[in-house]
């Protein structure tokens, strides 16, 4: 793999928080941003010993703006401002200066008069022992495009001058790829990489606060890297990334991030080229939700006891060794752990009462571990009871786990065999068969990190992110589902602070997975078992209704028995949605029950205001943080 590097502009933090943060993450090199020097109170050498006493190599300093195509007398002035950058460069101990293309009204074009100045401030890197770099930015005025920033640096003909190439530059004009891999790699001095959603708006706004990691957006940055890689290129890749997410997030969180991003592009280019050359194992395909766990007291144990009785499910095993019971429904298992210590009982802590992990069924356990390693995930280890299974795990949102199983052949040791089976009602007919999907709350500005976790480590497919208004304010929320639908995770995020989401995260001390939904085959059936079982479910306003006979001109009997179940309904085409949520439990995390009609993919993105409404008139009023327990 090629040297990592990232740019100092792509983290949040003075110069030394910065460069800490790179050299945590592991990266080898960094690019200096000018700004960060210049608004750092330390003098060049010793910003320059900070550096390498981190071990980072000092990638390129960076950018020198609207050099070429001057005209007398600004051109005297600018080669005059290069030499001072030089002179600087040599106390920093860096070697490389990145000039962008210029966006100067006042510049002229011209591909021989910019290969000239480039010519001539060649021979002046040459006395200072630098080497330049030419970039072409996609909104230069006259060099808007490698191919041309090529043909300069090609007829500027000198051996301090080469090009550099950004993804994001090339990637955003959608410029053809094929020409990069005819560049001698040699003449390449630097490859910054960058990814961005794709947004519909001016080139310079979306590159100065959209881009973010490979991986994160919807640039083909793999596709970049393969024609770069064609060219022999040696040099580093380096992620340069203008993001006011991350101007604001925690640098190291961040540079974490980056470096993750880089492995995964960098198998993700490996796998285009050949497959059978990866050097970890593809990302894991995902085959269904084997458990979800629950950390709490043993109150609130009861009183969520009493909740999955009223859900239809039964109690059908008791841990061996801890005081742990699982509950079962068609394919769904539900663990309750009220251990006095250990994982769960921390998060119960930390958290309250909440979900503390996650089983994920995959096809090879260990394969799927290797890639957590490779990508530098968090792994996790728990100590096991005499002849007990030991689980593999990672961390996930919010400090939860992931645990990980694989069907077994007829025989294998299964978690199950940690259980002693009880059987009361397990003949009644399962009201409820699968997990649908679960929702997780985070800060908004973690909402890239999770996308990159999981879709870096599992095959999972990104559905376009949706604005959902509630009361307080917009949530965004971002599925990500496997191919067959039987994993769907929902990321949200506000940057409204009171909205129900925000709320989530900042009452109960971090992230977590704040709802569940399940299937159900037959959700009127479901509905009505349920309600005779004592449960009720969130109110729905009659306006609703209203609307959706306007809407859709439903049966009469429809929707009625629609409103008298408090159930919300969504139309696409012909498939149809349904779905009905509960109240919500100790003020933390809440249950819904959807019922899934022709193929219809989606989540009842157009109910959800609906719902946050109906939850924020049965919210609390909003109370300082403290924890459960504060012994
Ligand atoms: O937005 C800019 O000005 C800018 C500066 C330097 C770069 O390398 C770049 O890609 C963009
Ligand atoms: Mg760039």
């Amino acid at each position: 793999m090629n040297p990592t590097s990232i740019a100092t502009v792509s983290l949040s933090g003075d110069l030394a928080d910065k460069l800490r943060a790179i050299a945590a993450a592991g990266f080898d090199g960094v690019e200096v941003f000018e700004n960060d020097f210049l608004t750092f109170d330390g003098n060049p050498r010793d910003v320059g010993k900070m550096i390498t006493d981190l071990n980072l190599a000092i990638v390129a300093f960076q950018p020198f703006r609207d050099f070429e195509g001057m005209p007398e007398p600004l051109r005297g002035r600018t080669f005059e401002r290069a030499r001072r950058k030089f002179e600087l460069m040599n106390e920093l101990g860096a070697k490389l200066m990145l000039i962008c293309s210029n966006v100067s009204p006042q510049s002229l074009g011209g591909i021989d008069r910019a290969a000239h100045d480039l010519n001539e401030l060649g021979d002046l890197a040459a006395k200072h022992g630098v080497r330049v770099g030419f970039e072409a930015l996609a909104w230069g005025r006259h060099v808007n495009d490698y191919r041309d920033a090529w043909e300069i640096v090609r007829r500027a003909n000198h051996d301090r001058i080469g090009l550099i190439l950004d993804s994001f530059h090339t990637l955003a004009r959608r410029s053809p790829l094929e020409p990069i891999a005819s560049i001698p790699g040699d003449r390449i001095e630097l490859v910054q990489l960058a990814d961005a959603p794709l947004l519909d708006m001016d080139v310079l706004s979306w590159s100065r606060h959209f881009r973010n990691f490979p991986g994160q957006g919807d640039l083909p940055v793999a596709d970049f890297l393969r024609a770069v890689e064609a060219t022999g290129y040696a040099g580093p890749l380096s992620l340069e990334i203008f993001n006011d997410q991350f101007r604001a997030g925690s640098a190291k969180r961040v540079a974490v991030d980056g470096l993750r991003s880089l492995i995964q592009l960098a198998d993700q280019t490996a796998r285009l080229n050949d497959p059978a050359k990866a050097e970890m194992p593809d990302r894991a395909p995902l085959l269904g939700v084997e458990f979800i766990e629950f950390a709490l007291d043993e109150e609130p144990a009861q009183a969520l006891a009493s909740l999955f009785s009223a859900l239809g499910f039964h109690k059908s095993g008791e841990h061996r060794s801890k005081s742990v019971t699982r509950w079962s429904q068609g394919g769904i298992n539900l663990i309750v752990n009220t251990e006095k210590d250990g994982f769960a009982q921390s998060h119960a802590i930390m958290h309250g009462p909440g979900v503390c992990a996650l089983a994920l069924r995959v096809g090879d356990v260990a394969a799927t571990m290797a890639r957590a390693r490779a990508l530098k995930d968090t792994t996790f280890e728990q100590s096991v009871g005499p002849g007990e299974m030991e689980i593999p795990a990672i961390r996930g949102v919010g400090g939860s786990l992931i645990y990980f199983t694989e069907p077994r052949p007829d025989g294998a040791q299964s978690w199950h065999d940690d259980f002693i089976a009880t059987g009361d009602g397990a003949n009644a007919p399962a009201l409820l068969t699968e997990v649908d999907h679960i929702s997780q709350s985070m800060d908004y500005d973690e909402m890239l990190s999770w996308l990159l976790f999981y879709t870096s480590l599992f095959a999972l497919d990104r559905i376009p992110q949706l604005a959902i208004a509630d009361p307080a304010g917009l949530v965004q929320s971002r599925p990500l589902v496997n191919a067959d639908g039987s994993v769907r995770l929902i990321l949200n995020g506000s940057q409204a602070t009171r909205t129900l989401s925000s709320r989530f995260v900042s009452e109960h001390f971090g992230s977590g997975v704040q709802h569940i939904a399940f299937t159900s085959p037959d959700i009127f059936a479901a509905v009505a078992a349920m309600r005779a079982a004592g449960l009720d479910f969130l109110d729905i306003p009659e306006n609703y209704y209203d609307d959706l006979e306007a809407r859709y001109g439903l049966e009469p009997e429809f929707l009625d028995r629609l409103r008298e179940h408090h159930i919300l309904y969504d139309r696409d085409g012909e498939a149809e949605f349904l779905q009905v949520y509960t109240h919500v439990f100790a003020q933390r995390f809440f249950f819904e029950i959807v019922e899934r009609r022709g193929g219809y993919a989606g989540f009842g993105a157009v109910n959800a205001p609906v719902r946050l409404a109906a939850q924020a008139r049965e919210a609390r009023p909003v109370t300082v943080p403290r924890p459960l327990h504060e012994d």
